[in-house]
């Protein structure tokens, strides 16, 4: 049987380890902190970033990243902007890795699946996306997820009996970028779609906020060179459902805050827990502007992190002038 481990021990990591271990598997973990490896070894919890589980016996953690590097496959669940350096640390790289993380690397502009390419030049490629909080998959409870997989059929063969599960159901794509763009993109709508909440805009502003979000995902991702039936998928349009309607999203709860009136910097400076969206928002204008296309919404989710009071924010907005649903325009 081929070995699989998770490099990043987060809320995501965890959960994904134990959804993976819930065959009687044995899975190995790369925790960043030691008092973390410590706890998942002996008292089989998370008490810092998943305290709800109860985690499988057959979870072990480890600190070493030389020991995740001899598996057969890797899911890669670091926040967005670490997953270089710490795939840069590693002595060398498995086969596959599976690249669950969402986001784009702020100074580079580089997707996911370019930073793993670069340092990784030998490791297959795969990104798996999809509508899924941590806590529900950790809680056996039933998910889907988009398995992108740069390497075609033949890597979806190798991986899809290792990640399958009755509750765990992942769907195949060979959309890398799409995949990747969904899970990116939406993050920075569902900030968007708290501050709406946090404002008490109502339910016709959230609904319509949602259709034009995901336009301006359509629009980007083409640019980019996403398919439009993957970002209509469980990792575009299904995963922007879920986190533009839940304060479990922490992007979503981030931007009911601001829309709250709380400023920008403190809840940022405050959080152990990633929100990332806040770290895509800024990229995202800029990669945009570069390609020419218009993201009103992006870029109102940009203003409101520097600073800008989201009344006024979300007056400019409205003030746009009328256009076609449907084009390029925004
Ligand atoms: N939590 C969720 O429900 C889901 C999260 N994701 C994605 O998974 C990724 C990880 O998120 P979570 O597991 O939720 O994180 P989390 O917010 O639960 O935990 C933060 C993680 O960041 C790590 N970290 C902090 N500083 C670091 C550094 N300098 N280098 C390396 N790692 C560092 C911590 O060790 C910890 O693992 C994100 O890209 C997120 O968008 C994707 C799907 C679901
Ligand atoms: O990506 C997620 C669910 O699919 C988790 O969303 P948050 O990072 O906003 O909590």
């Amino acid at each position: 049987m081929s070995s699989v481990g998770v490099l990043g021990a987060g809320a995501w990591g965890t959960a994904l380890a134990q959804m993976l271990a819930s065959d009687g598997r044995a899975v190995k973990i790369w925790a960043r902190e030691e008092e973390l490896v410590d706890e998942i070894n002996s008292a089989h919890t998370n008490s810092i970033y998943l305290p709800s589980a109860s985690l499988s016996g057959r979870i072990t953690a480890t600190s070493d990243l030389a020991e995740m590097a001899a598996l057969d496959a890797l899911l890669v669940v670091t926040p967005a902007q670490h997953m270089g350096s710490v795939l840069a640390a590693m002595p060398s790289h498995p086969a596959d890795l599976v690249l669950c993380s969402k986001g784009i690397e702020a100074g580079s502009g580089r997707l996911m699946n370019h930073v793993a390419k670069e340092t990784a030049p030998d490791s297959a490629i795969a990104v798996l996306s999809g509508p899924t909080f941590a806590h529900e998959v950790a809680a056996g409870l039933p998910t889907a997820v988009t398995l992108a997989c740069g390497g075609g059929a033949e890597q979806w063969d190798r991986l899809s009996p290792l990640i399958a599960r009755p509750a765990f159901r992942p769907y195949y794509s060979d959309d890398v970028v799409g995949a990747e763009i969904g899970g990116a993109v939406k993050n920075v709508l569902a900030i968007a779609c708290g501050v709406v909440d946090g404002l008490g805009l109502g339910q016709n502003a959230r609904a319509a906020l949602i259709a034009r979000g995901y336009a301006e995902m359509l629009r980007f991702g083409e640019a980019l060179g996403a398919r439009a039936e993957t970002l209509a998928g469980l990792c575009g349009l299904g995963d922007l459902v879920l986190t533009c309607s839940s304060t479990s999203s922490r992007n979503f709860s981030l931007g009911k805050a601001l829309g709250e009136g709380e400023s920008a910097d403190t809840l940022m400076s405050d959080r152990r827990t990633v929100a990332e969206g806040a770290h895509t928002a800024p990229v995202l204008v800029k990669l945009a502007a570069r390609q020419g296309i218009a993201m009103p919404i992006v870029t109102a989710v940009y203003d409101l992190l520097k600073g800008d009071e989201p009344k006024s924010v979300v007056e400019g907005i409205l003030a746009r002038p009328l256009k076609a649903e449907q084009g390029e325009a925004g």
